[in-house]
């Protein structure tokens, strides 16, 4: 089991507003709340940037966060997020913002705590770009953008 610092920056979280958890054993993502002051009407096409009132520190630049939609709001009422998958560098120690984005069609009412999105913890391979002229060639080579056709 990892363990990630967290901060607490409102206090209605670990109260009348739950810290993320996984829900179950089997969770790959923990829930982010809204930590609002008062219901969120979003109007379609209406995009605002919530708090979910807690920050953490990953630390280790192994590891990065992922923020994810959850699929119930994003499929059955389109509230999904505007910049539709939110990174989590290792090294930011600032508040977990979830930018909501409402691409349906009708008002939605974000409640006060509801769970927004998801957070996920993922594994990242440091990189180093080394410079050359000539690639040894793949079968792939050059193809993409559905080259390989549909069906
Ligand atoms: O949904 C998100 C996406 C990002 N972040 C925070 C954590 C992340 O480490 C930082 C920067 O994110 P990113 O690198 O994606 O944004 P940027 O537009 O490149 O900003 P910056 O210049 O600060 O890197 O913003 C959030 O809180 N929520
Ligand atoms: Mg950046």
């Amino acid at each position: 089991m990892q363990r990630i610092e967290v901060k607490r920056l409102d206090p209605r979280l670990g109260e009348s507003i739950p810290l993320p958890e996984q829900a179950t054993a089997g969770s790959a993502g923990m829930d982010l709340r809204a930590c609002l002051d008062e219901p969120l009407i979003l109007e379609p096409g209406q995009t605002e940037l919530l708090s979910t009132g807690l920050a953490i520190h990953i630390g280790d630049p192994g590891l990065a966060a992922m923020i994810l939609p959850r699929s119930g709001l994003g499929h059955k009422h389109g509230i999904v997020l505007g910049n539709l998958v939110g990174l989590i560098d290792s090294d930011y120690q600032g508040e977990l913002m979830v930018s909501c984005w409402n691409r349906g069609q009708t008002p939605f009412t974000i409640e006060v705590g509801e769970r927004i999105a998801q957070l996920v913890f993922v594994p990242v391979v440091a990189a180093e770009l080394t410079m050359v002229d000539s690639f040894e060639t793949s079968d792939r080579a050059e193809g993409g953008f559905g080259h390989t056709g549909r069906g």
